[in-house]
């Protein structure tokens, strides 16, 4: 066993937040010991989720420098630009941060700041996070004391183009990523746009002409092609609790066996299972669980490759993924609280 790290979550009224309780209460080595909200300071936890009454017996506290006093790791669910504030003064007092928004995925100070309508807070430290997709960077998030985990699409979506660019299958000047995700993306504070009554029995595009999730992708696509990429990103909102389910198109420069190249790719990965020839995941199959599923195909034996991905989420899409980084950063197995399956049905 690691030794036990005293944990703290930054954000745990939110969705993301909360399901890293539901992981961290099953996680040996982890003593979760502050959980914060501004609005709901002083409310027990399991009054908010009665689901977590006899698992974690906290109240909400206000975030400042006092509950984090006592911590080894924190834990930022909170929205984008919120992070940042805080990071500094925690890798400077000696703990290790693991932040599920945006704040650190960008590499470019100047990009992030236009897709995220701020300046960032501490640039300087832009270059000290490790992008937390075990997948790429298993080693180095081991080691890493500040890991910014990626966006729930950019899972779904690197994931599954990642074999074909690997191997330079494809033409990575053409990628098209067709995705769609449930209500849960959006957060818990209150949308109009996501009440039951508008997005019920409905099915919409939206971010067509640039969603932020576009230059992060591009990013870790780029680094894995070496070069530019060319992507065309559109994501939908379906009506659905949790999920992403990710359609994926690259054209082909060369013929090979490409199920031969995906389950190879994926041999040895905890979390990202690769189904048979001519499967469609489906986002229910993935449900609550830190599992990626994949499928490849070739429609009619043609030069189009089309990649199904399917995620959740609050888990392999967020709280998960987080979770998964945290044992690779403190040496327990990587699977540690997240090797059960999603409930059945
Ligand atoms: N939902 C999802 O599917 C995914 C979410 N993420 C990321 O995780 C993060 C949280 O998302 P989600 O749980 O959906 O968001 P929610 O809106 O559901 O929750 C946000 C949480 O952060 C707290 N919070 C808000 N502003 C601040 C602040 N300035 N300082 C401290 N705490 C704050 C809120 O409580 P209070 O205001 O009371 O303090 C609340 O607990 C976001 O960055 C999101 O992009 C990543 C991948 C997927
Ligand atoms: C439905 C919905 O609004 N989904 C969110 C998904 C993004 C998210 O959850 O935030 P991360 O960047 O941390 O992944 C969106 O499109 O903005």
């Amino acid at each position: 066993m690691a030794d036990t790290q005293r944990v703290a979550i930054v954000g745990g009224t939110g969705y993301a937040g909360a399901e890293l309780l539901r992981l961290l209460a099953g996680h040996p080595e982890a003593e979760v010991v502050a959980v914060t909200s501004r609005g709901d300071a002083g409310t027990p936890v399991a009054e908010a989720y009665p689901q977590l009454r006899g698992v974690i017996d906290l109240e909400f506290s206000v975030p400042e420098a006092a509950t984090f006093a006592d911590c080894d790791v924190v834990f930022f669910a909170t929205p984008h630009a919120a992070a940042m504030h805080d990071v500094p003064a925690l890798l400077a007092a000696g703990k290790r941060v693991i932040d599920l928004s945006a704040d650190f995925r960008l590499r470019d100070p100047a990009l992030w700041a236009r897709w995220y309508g701020v300046a960032h807070a501490c640039p300087e430290l832009i270059e000290r996070a490790v992008y937390g997709l075990p997948e790429l960077n298993r080693k180095a998030i081991a080691g890493a004391d500040l890991v910014a985990c990626p966006g729930c699409y950019p899972t779904a979506v690197v994931l599954g183009f990642k074999p074909l660019i690997d191997a330079g299958l494809v033409d990575v000047s053409t990628l098209v990523a067709d995705a769609k995700t449930g209500v849960s993306g959006a957060g818990k504070s209150l949308k109009p746009g996501f009440l039951f009554a508008e997005m019920n029995e409905s099915f919409k595009a939206y971010g067509v002409d640039g969603h932020r999730h576009l230059p992060e992708i591009r990013q870790v696509l780029g680094d894995l092609a070496r070069g530019d990429v060319g992507l065309t990103f559109v994501p939908h909102l379906v009506p659905m609790i949790r999920g992403i389910h990710a359609t994926l198109y690259a054209q082909l420069a060369d013929r090979v066996d490409l199920q031969a190249v995906f389950e190879r790719a994926y041999a040895d990965e905890p979390f990202v299972d690769v189904l048979d020839a001519g499967a469609t995941p489906e986002t229910r199959h993935v449900r609550a669980s830190n599992m990626c599923r994949i499928a490849v195909h070739r429609p009619g034996d043609g030069d189009t490759a089309v990649v199904l991905s399917v995620i959740d989420n609050l888990v392999k899409g967020a709280a998960g993924q987080a979770v998964q980084c945290f044992n690779l950063m403190i040496g327990a197995p990587e699977t540690r609280a997240l090797a059960a399956p999603g409930p059945l049905p």
